[in-house]
């Protein structure tokens, strides 16, 4: 068949024939559709192969890095089966496979040397775009597009190019309902019928749950795994579904098969819930199966009606479960508080907790936190942007690299730009003798973290616009370049379009931050706070506490305008007067008063007439200690800062 002379599903003329072209699926009937109508392109015109570009690709497979390597491991297996259980050619098999990331750019190609020619020159080589928008109706591509096990036949390909072929293309599922990309298998110069691609695509989407799985219980190694299915005899086998269960207790994520398995119609009800609102099972007797019985299969019950088995497979990378709290009171020793560290922390997952939200949060950082992408992290004040960033940085492959953090409200602003640039030798007036490198370099190698970047003044935006493009500093009275090598978190809780829209903020530099951005929820909008309070309590007391019914209570139904850090605030002190070990109602009692205006107000909400006397007054009876006035004012010490600014308040003496 020539160019000339393909019709598709249209017939000749483009038109859509009535019946559908012979014996083709309304599927590929839809996707012609597509590529006409929505993508313009001519089936008889293909497009050049759109390739991401070497630096790109470098990028893509450092942050898939765990995707393409459990894909190539699984690849390797399929070829070889594929070879000896459909083709059984003893001239080698004529398939490629594909793997592709969820945009359907393609991270790896396997195939044997008889076909690596072929496959190259058919655009089958990793870096080139397979989504439909780019090589019309494919096999990986109207997968990626139908989320769905597609099978597309020889003239059922948009373009002449790939009419020879056959691919046989499958879905991978991440956690949570999250689209990982697409395996491929695709037959070159495939003389077979369309029927005959029934055992290709099954084995193909076999591999693809073997992914999926690999992936799930790499990804979520510091979890327990319960694995579950009606069949005793499926558990432990890709049939069955997979849930990551925190040390707490509560389903972290859940795979692709869950919903369907529960009846549920998708992910969004079960994570943050305790794996004993699910199956008739405690969170205690889970950790100990885990402990005496791993990977045994015993019977399970979930709903009234729906009965199955399990087992459990324990954390490989493990974090000690947490002791049940202690009910009689225990002596109270003072000890010294364990304060974060920078180069020890929290994972990604464990960080995110089961929130939904944050879940997504850490999945999403995990994709680019390797990639010449910057982070903007968006919320309310105390939602943990900076330890988000800080988590962020310590997950990533810079993390023995330096993580340098800079507040643009607590600097004034004429020295931000010194700050942030350094400055040579006899720069201005006041200078240091011997110059001063700057936060910029100082971050070579590893991370600049740009808190409040809402508050970086007009005139220096242009500067760090520069440093953010070509990667290069110069410091105040220089006229040399130096290449720095940083990545950028920049984190804010004011309105970046907005200031944009009011011309305080440059548009491209906005542009340039926002690579991702990722929005902190409030606590209050937290689905893990019962957890979030355990975990602090944990943090915060010397020895074991326990928190009394209606003290829980009234934690959980705070507003928490102060979000994270006031909960912290808040247990800090209820932990220093619950002498008993048991933290009562009345040992919380800035829960119950109406919370002093200036904390309880939204971050942007106009100021109360009287703040800047309550400011002052408070500054004054901390002796302009700015962490101790934040701290008893419910505020962070940026906001402070910022209020402080905004009133001009200034301790006497300073300027
Ligand atoms: N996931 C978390 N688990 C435990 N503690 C957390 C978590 N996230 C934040 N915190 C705590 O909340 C407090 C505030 O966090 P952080 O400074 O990161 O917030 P922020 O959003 O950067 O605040 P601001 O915008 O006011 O600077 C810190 O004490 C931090 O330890």
């Amino acid at each position: 068949m020539t160019q000339a002379t393909r019709a598709g599903p249209f017939g000749a003329g483009g038109r859509v024939s009535q019946e559908g072209a012979a014996g083709r699926a309304a599927y590929i009937e839809a996707a012609w559709q597509r590529c006409r109508d929505e993508y313009r392109l001519d089936p008889d015109r293909p497009p050049p192969g759109e390739h991401i570009g070497g630096a790109a690709l470098k990028r893509l497979r450092e942050e898939r890095g765990l995707f393409e390597r459990v894909g190539r491991v699984e690849m390797h297996r399929l070829h070889g089966q594929i070879e000896h259980q459909v083709t059984q050619s003893a001239a080698g098999s004529r398939y490629v496979l594909m793997l592709a990331d969820a945009s359907g750019a393609l991270l790896d190609v396997f195939t044997d040397n008889a076909n690596a020619d072929h496959a190259r020159n058919a655009n089958m080589a990793p870096g080139f775009l397979w989504g439909e928008r780019h090589a019309g109706v494919n096999g990986p591509g109207t997968c990626l597009h139908d989320r769905r096990a597609r099978v597309v036949h020889r003239d059922d390909h948009y373009f002449t190019r790939n009419a020879r072929m056959t691919c046989s293309a499958a879905p991978i599922w991440g956690a949570n309902g999250a689209l990982l990309g697409v395996l491929d298998a695709s037959c070159l110069d495939c003389d077979d019928s369309r029927a005959a691609q029934v055992p290709t695509i099954a084995l193909v989407s076999m591999s693809a749950r073997i992914i999926e799985q690999l992936h799930f219980t790499h990804f979520y190694r510091d979890c327990l795994i319960l694995r579950f299915h009606e069949r005793p005899e499926l558990v432990g086998l890709p049939y069955d579904s997979l849930l990551a269960i925190d040390e707490q207790g509560n389903i972290r994520a859940v795979d692709s098969t869950v919903p369907g398995q529960l009846g549920k119609p998708d992910h969004s009800g079960m994570i943050g819930r305790s794996v004993g609102e699910l199956f008739d099972i405690t969170a205690d007797r889970l950790f100990e199966h885990a402990e005496t019985q791993p990977f045994a299969i015993w019977p399970i019950a979930h709903g009234a009606d729906r009965h199955g088995f399990a087992s459990i497979w324990p954390a490989k990378q493990a974090r000690p479960r947490p002791r049940p709290r202690a009910i009689t009171p225990a002596p109270r020793t003072p000890a010294p508080r364990a304060r974060p560290r920078e180069t020890a922390g929290p994972s990604l997952a464990s960080f995110a907790g089961t929130d939904p939200v944050m879940v997504e949060n850490a999945w999403r950082a995990e994709r680019v936190m390797n990639r010449d992408i910057n982070i903007l992290l968006l919320g309310e004040t105390g939602t943990g942007k900076d330890s988000f960033a800080r988590t962020i940085h310590r997950a990533s492959d810079r993390r023995d690299q330096p993580f340098i953090a800079m507040s643009c409200a607590a600097i004034p602003e004429q020295l931000i730009e010194s700050e942030l640039f350094g400055y040579e030798p006899g720069a201005f007036t006041g200078a240091r003798a011997g110059g001063m490198r700057g936060k910029a370099l100082a971050a070579h190698g590893g991370t600049l973290f740009l808190d409040e970047i809402g508050d970086m003044p007009l005139a220096i935006q242009a500067r760090l616009l520069r440093l953010l493009e070509e990667k290069e500093i110069v410091p105040l009275g220089s006229s040399t370049p130096i290449p720095v090598d940083i990545r950028v978190i920049s984190a804010t809780h004011r309105d970046l379009e907005t200031l944009v829209a009011d011309g305080q903020f440059r548009m491209d530099l906005f542009y340039r931050l926002n690579g991702i951005a990722l929005t902190m929820p409030t606590l209050r909008a937290r689905t893990d706070r019962a957890a979030l309070i355990e975990q602090i309590c944990r943090e915060e007391a010397p020895s074991p506490v326990t928190l009394a019914p209606e003290a829980k209570a009234a934690l959980l139904a705070h507003h928490w305008p102060g979000n994270i850090r006031e909960l912290r605030n808040t247990l800090r002190t209820a932990i220093a007067f619950a002498d008993t070990g048991i933290i009562e109602r009345n040992d919380l009692p800035q829960l119950a008063q109406a919370r002093p205006a200036i904390s309880a107000a939204p971050r942007r909400a106009s100021a109360t007439p009287d703040e800047k006397g309550r400011l002052l007054a408070s500054l004054e009876d901390h002796h302009w200690r700015i962490a101790a006035t934040a701290l008893a004012l419910g505020m962070s010490r940026n906001t402070l800062y910022r209020k402080m600014h905004h009133y001009g308040l200034m301790a006497a003496g300073k300027t």
